[in-house]
């Protein structure tokens, strides 16, 4: 008998109006950049130039750089698609296959133990049968003060979780829950014995906190320390709470570190969480956390089932991924810290092209889609120990019905630890295909993306789900300096990929959808792409300026319609999407200019730390985000103001460049004024005009406040030393 269609788990909504106007203003914005490299060409072949051949050149190249990375961007805005899904119509909780949790955190100085500790929680409130839930967490700095927080975690977890089941909490995180002005999950219950408990639990909250921030550590070396693996159970023996309270499987691991060893960052970190947990619990699916990304919403494993478990899609269906939000981000947001592009439009047009981008954290993952292909070979035990390494229990795991009794029994054996022991050192992974073939991959420092993109290229597929409420929550950075540091690794991790064998423009097209590997291009090249040309149009149009050198068409000439056309065209299309996904004119300025900063910085210096290690000048570094927030950082962050107090470094090129801007805005406004050629020099004028007033915050830092955030006076000079430098470098060069 043929059964009924059952509703289906999920729905996929596209927005017709969207992709049309999208498509149209490209098709008009193609038009418009041909008419203007006909422009560009057409110099190249005039008789008599009166306009040195270098500049022009320079800023031609520039154009079609920014022109190329714009058009790889199409492919986002193709057919984006959203979607809603069922988690009601999911078969009983005991048919529902068992998720291990991933967290990882690497240092108790820029990573809170009291935060981490709190992501935890949060991942073991979630809303999913506990047997079936296992939570890891990898602590990279081997610290004495995680894992005694973990200890803590486990005895305040036996509070914390039956409240939040029996009052069905939203905010599982302590922390977030304790610090709401108002909880929406309190109308539910009778009052008074709710707030009696609540009022308990924030209690017991409290002097869990107490425990976990007086740990204290007296030695630790970060870099050098054995491994440990520990299984987080009662020992506590008499005090057992009336009641067992079924909890999630709590683990610590803490990777073997050795000063001569490549360890990989997070990645290592990662696959090593897959092969412990590999002969622990085995979960075939998993969820993958940072320490500061905590679970905002207990449904989130559910949500993602509603796609791992349809039989239409499951098959090719690798990760389910959430969007990276942030708890910490204020309405100015000048630093653009929700990165609302990538979350908001990049990964819904990607999710239209098979899926987006494997974005760290607030995944769930296929266990087996990280083992690569060589698990198919099935029975060849001494293939399956070349990939995956010599320990047998771990190669057991491997197959599909292999099932560990011991999760449930919860008595773990010595031998069963000494295994997860030896899966955590240094030497394991020695000659086999660990990141290079099966886990998280080393080739990048942005592992995740690289991974989703071999992923991807496999023929894996994933799905994007942006609910109203935010499933995890993060700390977001909130000062530049955090942004910048942060900015640098990623243009260096992007390039990785994009400069090698699997650069996804050469690599992807015969492995996936061609606008998909456009999109993976865009996102692998737009460091190098835009660090490019915005050095130049920051520089030789302004030096051209001063030098009463035109670049671009005069006013009156009608390919000056073109060029008006092609900056309006391209500013009003930002400012339609920052519109329409709920942004204000402020976003779309904080955007403009946060792009223009990191790509004179951030990208700029990660392209250069790439080729530098390229040469083998410098080695690959991860440098985690500082999720530490201070005071009075905290205080300009609220007001909106720019905090400064960061390396001279990345403040030199910005004022220099701003100083530069001035001065050729200035005098040559002065110069066209006295020469009467302004309908010639227009844009350049125009040009200056745009980059100061997008940043004017930095000229503001520089001569108007006095406070400590401002932009100190070294940097100030320094910068003009650097300005004058290159005003006299670069007029010479051109003469040529
Ligand atoms: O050697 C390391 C370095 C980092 N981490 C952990 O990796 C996570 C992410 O690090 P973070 O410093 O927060 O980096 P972000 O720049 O905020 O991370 C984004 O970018 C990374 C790739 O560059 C992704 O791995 C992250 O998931 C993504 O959130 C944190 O939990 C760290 O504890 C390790 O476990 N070992
Ligand atoms: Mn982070």
């Amino acid at each position: 008998m043929e059964k009924k269609n059952p509703l289906p788990l999920h729905v996929s909504h596209v927005n017709n109006l969207s992709i049309i106007t999208n498509r149209l203003h490209a098709f008009f914005h193609c038009i418009a950049i041909a008419f203007f490299i006909y422009y560009r060409i057409s110099f190249l072949f005039q008789e008599t130039r009166a306009v040195p051949f270098t500049p022009w050149l320079l800023v031609f190249a520039s154009e079609m750089i920014l022109s190329s990375i714009w058009l790889l961007g199409r492919a986002y805005l193709w057919h984006p698609v959203s979607r809603t899904v069922f988690p009601e119509r999911l078969p009983e909780d005991d048919k529902l296959p068992a998720i291990d949790v991933f967290i990882c955190t690497a240092d108790p100085e820029k990573e809170p133990t009291i935060g981490v500790m709190n992501t935890v929680l949060s991942a073991m409130a979630l809303d999913y049968p506990p047997e079936k839930l296992h939570v890891y967490l990898s602590d990279d700095a081997g610290s004495l003060i995680t894992l005694q927080g973990m200890r803590e975690v486990y005895r305040f977890a036996k509070w914390w979780l039956p409240f939040c089941k029996m009052y069905q909490i939203k905010t599982i995180c302590p922390h977030a829950y304790f610090s709401e002005t108002e909880n929406d999950d309190t109308n539910s219950s009778d009052s008074t014995e709710f707030f009696a408990e609540k009022n308990k639990i924030k209690e017991k909250y409290e002097m869990f906190k107490e425990r976990v921030m007086n740990v204290v550590e007296e030695y630790r070396n970060g870099q050098d320390h054995p491994t440990l693996v520990e299984v987080i159970q009662d020992n506590s023996g008499g005090t057992k709470q009336a009641g067992c309270v079924h909890m999630p499987l709590l683990v610590y691991v803490s990777r073997e570190k050795r000063p001569d060893h490549l360890h990989h960052f997070k990645a290592g970190a990662l696959n090593v969480l897959l092969r412990v947990s590999g002969v622990i619990s085995n979960a075939p699916y998993i969820l993958g956390l940072d320490c500061d990304m905590y679970c905002n919403d207990p449904t989130s494993a559910r949500q993602a089932m509603c796609f791992h478990l349809d039989p239409k899609i499951s098959s090719s269906l690798a990760f389910v991924q959430f969007p990276q939000k942030f708890h910490n981000i204020n309405k100015h947001d000048i630093y653009d810290g929700q990165f609302r592009s990538t979350y908001r439009v990049l990964w819904q047009g990607m999710d239209g092209l098979k899926g987006p981008v494997l974005s760290g954290t607030g995944y769930y993952i296929r266990r087996d889609s990280l083992y690569g292909s060589s698990t198919e070979r099935g029975i060849d035990l001494a293939k399956l120990k070349n990939s995956f390494g010599g320990s047998n229990v771990f190669v057991k795991s491997l197959h599909p019905n292999y099932k560990h009794n011991n999760v449930n029994e919860r008595n773990f054996s010595s031998a069963l630890l000494q295994e997860a022991k030896i899966l955590a050192s240094c030497t394991y992974e020695y000659s086999t295909k660990w990141g290079e073939e099966v886990g998280l991959l080393y080739q990048s420092v942005s592992e995740d993306f690289f991974t989703g993109f071999i992923l991807h290229c496999k023929g894996w597929t994933s799905t994007y789900l942006t609910p109203s409420r935010p499933q995890f929550l993060g700390t977001s950075t909130t000062n530049l300096n955090d942004l910048l540091i942060q900015g640098t690794r990623w243009g260096c991790g992007l390039l990785d990929v994009g400069i090698s064998r699997f650069c996804p423009l050469l690599y992807g097209p015969s492995r996936m959808s061609f606008f998909q590997s456009m999109a993976y291009g865009e996102l692998s090249f737009f460091p190098l792409f835009y660090c490019l040309p915005l050095w130049c149009f920051a520089t030789v149009p302004q030096l051209c300026l001063l030098n009463g050198i035109p670049l671009y068409p005069e006013v009156s000439s009608s390919f000056f319609m073109v060029f008006s056309f092609i900056f309006l065209s391209a500013i009003s299309k930002h400012l339609q999407e920052v519109l329409s996904t709920g942004g204000s004119i402020y976003t779309w300025r904080n955007e403009q200019r946060i792009w223009m900063m990191k790509s004179v910085t951030a990208h700029f210096y990660g392209s250069m730390d790439n080729i530098l290690k390229r040469l083998g000048l410098r080695k690959a570094s991860f440098v985690p985000t500082n999720k530490v927030l201070d005071n009075e950082q905290i205080k300009s962050y609220e007001m909106g103001k720019f905090d400064f107090q960061t390396s001279t470094m990345f403040l030199v090129p910005l004022v220099s460049l701003v100083i530069l801007n001035i001065a050729a805005f200035i005098g040559g406004a002065i110069r066209t004024i006295s020469v009467g050629n302004w309908d010639k020099m227009f844009v350049q004028l125009l040009l200056s005009f745009y980059i100061l007033i997008i940043n004017f915050a930095i000229v503001e830092g520089m001569v108007m406040r006095k406070d400590k955030g401002r932009i100190p006076p070294s940097a100030i000079l320094l910068s003009t030393v650097f300005f004058m430098i290159f005003l006299f470098l670069g007029s010479v060069a051109l003469m040529y």
